[in-house]
């Protein structure tokens, strides 16, 4: 599906999904718990869908039930993982959420497992976790190095050790599992831990089905072992993420506010509050925050704890004065598609002065754009930041693929057209 875009300036409240990853947290914590949760006020998109699919083939109930937030969804979840009799197979979709933090649970499960996927997760790394398979006598196959991949064996309490910097999602699925066991165990970052928010978010959930790590901050995870997670009700706080898009648009067109966020959250993607403030943007905090038109400058940015922010960071940079450079995101290559790549090759169609360097990006402000055809790279968050950037389009702007959305936000064209985005859908 292309969505062709006449430029026009959003402006307007949105109420903001609820946040992806607290999302696929607060799911496996509770399909980890004996008993019954409700996880509240989920944002339903593809990789939340992955999620639930796998944590039912190991046995947990899932079961949507009304929800008290409108256009919502609410879960109730009965843990409890089962040995199937058989191998199962799990898609995952393109999630490497889904497919990184239920890896380890599928262990624990004791279910030979088949996972499958489509898109970049078939290729995306799982180098260090084969790495311990190999060091625990787990075995695994792949298909040419990546998926399906058939995993097979069990982890014993212990020692394990692995790369901090290919991707966070790692040490969260293994930080959930290793309490489980009947020992401690202790989890080693062998680099600099990257994506680190992402890391202390995993505790956090945990901490609240009350299971325990003991960390200092560097890279030793102590994890007591023979813990039971405990179930409960949460309701799902606004994604920092996807408010993203809406605060660029605030400072790029009209004041837009986003609706639904939390003031210091466990989402290190809320920096794009100060990251946006750091480039002169006008941002007023309330119970709401509101993005309101600024003129905006080039920063340095540092990219190291906030990836996700990359593609719309390098929309609102295009779209202000001067230089921004923006830095320590070689991981941000590993994700849907490689992004530094398909930002400034699609920013650069459209008037953009995007250079790639090797893990970051240098991006001229050009303030405005023309207008043309782009791709949106199979990936929700080129789309919605190129959408964002039409606002700054000289002429109509045609965003090709711009279906893919649905990975985290299958409402983003709705949301875009209530805060007066125009848009025709050509198949
Ligand atoms: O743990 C999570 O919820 C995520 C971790 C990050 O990945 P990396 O740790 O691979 O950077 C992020 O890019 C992804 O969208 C979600
Ligand atoms: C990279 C993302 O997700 P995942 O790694 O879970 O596929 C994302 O949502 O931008």
């Amino acid at each position: 599906m292309n969505i062709r875009i006449t430029p026009t300036r959003l402006h307007g409240s949105v109420v903001v999904p609820s946040s992806k990853s607290i999302g696929h947290r607060e799911l496996i914590c509770a399909a980890l718990a004996q008993g019954e949760s409700v996880v509240e006020n989920i944002s339903v998109s593809q990789d939340i869908e992955a999620t639930c699919r796998l944590l039912q083939a190991f046995g947990a109930s899932i079961e949507e039930i009304p929800s008290a937030y409108e256009g919502r969804t609410a879960y109730r979840v009965k843990g409890g993982l089962t040995k199937q009799g058989e191998a199962l197979t799990v898609d995952c979709g393109e999630s490497g959420s889904t497919l990184r933090f239920l890896i380890p649970i599928g262990l624990y499960s004791g279910n030979t497992v088949v996972y499958t996927g489509r898109g970049q997760l078939v290729k995306r790394p799982l180098e260090p976790y084969y790495r311990i398979f190999d060091e625990h006598g787990v075995s695994y196959k792949p298909t040419e190095g990546g998926l399906p991949l058939t995993v097979e064996g069990c982890l014993q309490p212990g020692r394990y050790a692995l790369a901090g910097d290919v991707s966070s999602q790692f040490f969260t699925g293994l930080l959930v599992m290793l309490p489980l066991l009947d020992g401690d165990s202790v989890l080693e970052s062998t680099t600099p831990l990257e994506s680190l928010s992402y890391v202390t978010m995993t505790l956090d959930c945990m901490a609240r089905h009350g299971v325990d790590v003991q960390w200092d901050g560097g890279r030793l995870f102590h994890i007591p072992g023979n813990q039971q997670y405990m179930a409960g009700t949460y309701a799902v706080e606004g994604d920092y993420s996807q408010a993203a898009f809406w605060l660029a648009a605030g400072t790029l067109g009209h004041p837009v506010e986003c609706l639904g966020l939390r003031h210091s959250s466990s989402q290190g993607d809320e920096v794009i509050v100060s990251i946006l403030q750091r480039m002169g943007a006008v941002i007023g905090q309330t119970d709401s925050i509101a993005a309101h038109p600024s003129q905006l400058t080039g920063q340095v940015i540092d990219v190291e704890d906030c990836p996700d922010l990359v593609p719309i960071l390098a929309v609102a940079a295009s779209c202000g004065q001067g230089t921004t450079h923006i830095i320590h995101g070689a991981r941000v290559r590993l994700k849907e598609c490689d992004r530094l790549h398909a930002i400034a090759t699609e920013l650069n169609k459209i008037g953009g002065c995007v250079e790639e360097e090797p893990d970051g990006l240098i991006i001229c402000g050009v303030g405005a754009l023309t207008g043309g055809r782009v791709s949106g790279w199979n990936d929700h968050r080129i789309a919605m930041a190129l959408a964002i950037a039409s606002q700054r389009c000289s002429g109509e702007l045609v965003i090709e693929g711009a279906e893919c959305v649905r990975k985290s936000y299958p409402d983003f064209w709705q949301d875009f057209a209530k805060l007066g985005g125009i848009y025709r859908v050509e198949e």
